[in-house]
């Protein structure tokens, strides 16, 4: 098995370039078993959550390309990488390349020993990185009531933050995310991970703002499909049950959409398109991308709510909520959300 030196090493080489730049990373780190590979394999490779408990422990570095707004590589390093094991400019370039650190603590085990170690790895990191995002996911909350999971997030909030006062370190990008491969929670805390290192995150919200005000839209997510990311929303008030219904529609558009898969032959013969429209993700590798074929669905729901997905540039999909006095004025909605597509476009091309 490689020493922590070697898996740092080997994380560099799986790395992937984009015109010869490394894609910015999010290093995914934690003791061993607290959920490192089942967050990646719930969130990028479509793995029921129940399906993680037969996972293998990870004894190698693994990346997946999230191609996105911007793309990002999401590293996850063993849980018995030790990077504070001395110092190598192997350690420091991958310190350099990453934009967040998500450091995983499991909520049901004794974390003592994972404070400690998440303590020693941020002096490291934000010596060698002080704009690194540390992000720590108090994971596997589903088990905890409520009040146990508040609890656990106080306690572990302040042992971190004393320790780090104590060392002086006084201003470290640190946030801390309740998480669970077993419902939202775990895609919201990406979500706000990745929005963090979005530079067009505020357009971005900006023009969602206007479309929602334009066209009677009261909630608007912009999605990464694939995973279920959301990179922008407006800016009212956002709740657990309207981000699970857009994300539950996600689902069900895109499995329609397998349904009434055209192939390739029937495309040819001008049939309606209406196929799959991405590529799995990539494993550190760039993956030859299919041409794009829009997806998109209007729905009505038991509480007169309406939900409209359509699809934008590069593997994202704009869903909304909108009351049901809306739908006379679909059009005029579709209309605003062709202005804001063509705007995506021309804030992706600036990318
Ligand atoms: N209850 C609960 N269990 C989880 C959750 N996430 C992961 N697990 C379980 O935790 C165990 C360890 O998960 P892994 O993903 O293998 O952990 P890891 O951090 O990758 O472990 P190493 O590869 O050894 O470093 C598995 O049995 C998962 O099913 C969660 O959100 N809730």
């Amino acid at each position: 098995m490689a020493d922590s030196r070697g898996m740092v090493s080997e994380a560099l080489t799986i790395s992937s370039h984009r015109q010869g730049q490394p894609i910015p990373k999010i290093l995914l780190m934690g003791l061993r078993r607290c959920g490192k590979s089942s967050i990646c394999q719930v969130m990028f490779h479509n793995m029921q959550p129940l399906d993680t408990l037969y996972i293998e422990s990870t004894s190698r570095p693994a990346a997946t390309v999230f191609s996105s707004f911007i793309d990002f590589e999401v590293v996850e390093l063993p849980g018995q990488t030790n990077v504070t094991d001395g110092w190598n400019d192997d350690i420091e370039k991958l310190f350099i390349e990453s934009g967040a650190l998500i450091y995983v603590i499991d909520s049901q085990d004794e974390y003592i020993n994972s404070l400690a170690n998440l303590h020693s790895i941020i002096i490291h990191a934000v010596q060698i990185n002080p704009q690194i995002n540390i992000e720590v996911f108090i994971h596997k909350v589903d088990d905890l009531s409520e009040d146990f999971r508040l609890d656990a997030q106080r306690d572990i909030t302040q042992r971190v933050t004393d320790e780090l006062l104590d060392d002086g370190l006084l201003n470290v990008p640190l946030s801390f995310h309740l998480t669970s491969i077993f419902d939202h929670s775990v895609y919201e805390a990406f979500s706000r991970v990745v929005q963090k290192k979005l530079p067009q995150l505020a357009t971005l919200e900006n023009l969602l703002n206007v479309v929602c005000q334009h066209s009677g839209i009261e909630k608007a997510f912009l999605f990464d499909i694939k995973s279920k990311i959301f990179v922008a929303t407006d800016s009212s008030p956002m709740d657990v049950p309207t981000y699970e219904i857009c994300t539950d529609f996600i689902d069900i558009t895109v499995d329609m959409n397998s349904l009434y898969k055209i192939d390739s032959q029937d495309q040819n013969a001008g049939a309606k398109n209406t196929g799959d429209d991405y590529e799995p993700y990539s494993s550190g590798q760039e993956g030859g991308k299919k041409e794009s074929k829009p997806i998109g669905s209007t729905t009505r729901l038991s509480n007169g709510l309406i939900v409209h997905l359509q699809q934008m540039v590069k593997g994202l999909a704009l869903v909304c909520l909108m009351r049901k006095e809306s739908m006379p004025k679909i059009a005029l909605v579709e209309y605003n959300i062709e202005f804001f597509r063509n705007a995506l476009e021309q804030l992706q091309q600036l990318a």
